[in-house]
């Protein structure tokens, strides 16, 4: 048969221009509302470095944040998605606390059948079953339930700083990379805190679980790919059944925790951590929330005990990571600065009999000063993603009305916020003076979100804060941190990071104090 060389291009030409149209079809969106906008590009809309690999998700956005200057949002495109980009701080309160009716849902999505334990993750879960399942989990973190968990804490502190005397000298003169040894701590912290096991991952930095936390969500340019197809565009996931959580993983986590329930169902142990309040919640249907408001009774599975676990896992060992290794990397940058912490920590445990425990850490306000400006440079989480959930009326700079469709998603770049001298003078250069309580500028703090706003803020914003501190003050009464020549000096962000994360690795040297 004669190929019909003119009808196979015609085809062709009619097929890719039909593409062109579907993947561009609604780029005019926010022309036409009046919103500003930057002239997006197919297929990748403004987000092309993104999808390339070029650039991490914080530093998307906060490019973005960074070019819209003057305005207090700004419409972009991800792909074929909309979304509204929101740059004011005090609009944004008003629209995720005072309005929180119609943002009340997160802009992602993971397959359940997929992702069973990410999907029953409160970050990932939606409408009336997030409400369930937050004040199912509330409980589990009042200032009660945190105290004792200083006890455990300590003791891996303990561990740390024995290891740490050990491999710190033998690494110079490049040093440690100080995020894995971040995570190791953290790892063995909330392995002790959520399941009342040893994680040993200090001792071992190479073993099982250690591997496991750290692929739980490892930060490679496919996790990332997949995260930003399944957040803008589900039904594009399930057709390529897209799975965030590696299999094994998943298969390892599911028998860790399960046999550990099961031991403690027959045996009957009896212990003082997350998991115990997990298998409560698993026999009663509801926990004790000392006093805080009526309980409801819901059915708890063996999957839901698991995804709590695999949440504080994941949730509470990499941000915790990422800002520990952050505040030591600020502190080598800034010897005066850790000059001061170290004396301010000293005079606190001496006044708490030598302990460094709750009371201790709390009585220090030059360390939650420091933290918290950490956390403002170096917010974890460099971005949030909400999706609007009723119609909401908005007016332009120019004095155009318009409405925010449901379903639309609406973003904001918690490290442009941070870093936009708005609300922030200087914001670039690291200084814990802005949160000394006579300090404190109002119109900053409504601009500081690390731990996210609203009714869904972070739920364990009081674990972390305790657990970075712990470690933070730990490593700064034992060992000075210094710079090495392998320290990044100026600092690159990891395009394959979801989490904030340096580029090369955190290299800093820790060189044990004598203690006379
Ligand atoms: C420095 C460490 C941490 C940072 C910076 C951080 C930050 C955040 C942020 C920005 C959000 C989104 C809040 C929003 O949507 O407005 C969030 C949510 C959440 N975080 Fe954290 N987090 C940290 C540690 C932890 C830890 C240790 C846990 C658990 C033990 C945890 C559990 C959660 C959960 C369950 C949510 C979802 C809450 C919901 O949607 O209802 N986080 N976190």
């Amino acid at each position: 048969m004669a190929v019909d060389w003119y009808t196979t291009g015609a085809l062709v030409v009619l097929a890719a221009w039909l593409l062109w149209k579907y993947l561009s079809w609604n780029y005019g969106y926010w022309q036409r509302l009046g919103v500003p906008c930057i002239e997006p590009s197919v297929p990748f809309g403004n987000f092309k470095d993104l999808f390339l690999g070029n650039k991490s998700p914080l530093e998307s956005f906060e490019e973005i944040h960074r070019r819209f200057d003057g305005e207090p949002f700004c419409g972009v495109y991800r792909l074929r998605q909309a979304a509204l980009f929101v740059r004011d701080a005090e609009l944004l309160r008003q629209m995720m606390i005072s309005d929180f009716a119609s943002f009340h849902d997160n802009n992602n999505y993971v397959n359940e059948d997929q992702d069973p334990i990410f999907a029953r993750n409160p970050f990932f879960v939606k409408g009336t079953r997030w409400k369930k399942s937050r004040s199912r989990l509330t409980p589990s973190f009042t200032a009660s339930r945190m105290k004792p968990m200083f006890v455990l804490m300590k003791e891996v502190c303990d561990t740390l700083v024995r290891v740490l005397e050990q491999e710190g000298p033998e690494a110079m003169p490049d040093g440690l990379e100080a995020w894995r040894l971040c995570m190791r701590y953290t790892t063995d912290v909330v392995s002790s805190c959520a399941l009342g096991v040893t994680g040993r991952t200090l001792e071992d930095k190479d073993s099982v679980l250690a591997d496991m936390c750290r692929r739980l969500l490892a930060p490679t340019f496919m996790t990332n790919l997949k995260i930003a197809v399944a957040f803008t565009s589900p039904t594009l996931a399930d057709v390529l059944r897209i799975r965030i959580m590696p299999l094994d993983v998943h298969n390892f986590v599911y028998k860790w925790v399960t046999e550990t329930v099961a031991q403690r169902e027959q045996g009957n142990v009896q212990r003082k951590d997350y998991l115990q309040l997990l298998v409560e919640l698993k026999a009663r249907g509801y926990l004790d929330t000392e006093g805080q408001g009526p309980v409801e009774k819901s059915t708890f599975t063996d999957m839901d005990v698991v995804a709590q676990v695999v949440t504080f896992m994941l949730d509470g060992t990499h941000t915790t990571a990422t800002a520990m290794s952050f505040a030591l990397y600020e502190l080598a940058l800034h010897p005066d600065i850790q000059h001061r912490l170290r004396e301010n920590l000293r005079e606190a445990v001496d006044k708490h009999g030598g302990q460094l425990g709750y009371d201790s850490i709390n009585e220090c306000t030059y360390l939650d000063m420091v933290l918290s400006e950490v956390l403002r440079l170096h917010p974890p989480i460099g971005h949030l993603e909400k999706k609007c959930t009723a119609a909401y009326p908005m007016t332009t700079a120019s004095g155009r009305a318009f409405t925010v469709q449901p379903g639309t998603a609406v973003v904001f770049s918690i490290a442009g916020i941070h870093r936009d001298p708005r609300y922030f003078r200087n914001p670039d250069v690291f200084d814990p003076e802005r949160f000394s309580p006579d300090n404190k500028d109002p119109t900053s703090m409504v601009a500081y979100m690390p731990f996210g706003l609203g009714a869904r803020t972070c739920l364990g914003q009081r674990f972390a804060l305790s657990q970075v501190k712990m470690g933070v003050a730990c490593l700064v009464l034992n060992f000075r941190v210094c710079t090495t020549p392998r320290t990044p000096m100026p600092l690159e962000v990891d395009p394959n990071s979801f989490a904030k994360a340096a580029k090369g690795g955190m290299w800093l040297g820790f060189q044990p104090l004598v203690h006379l």
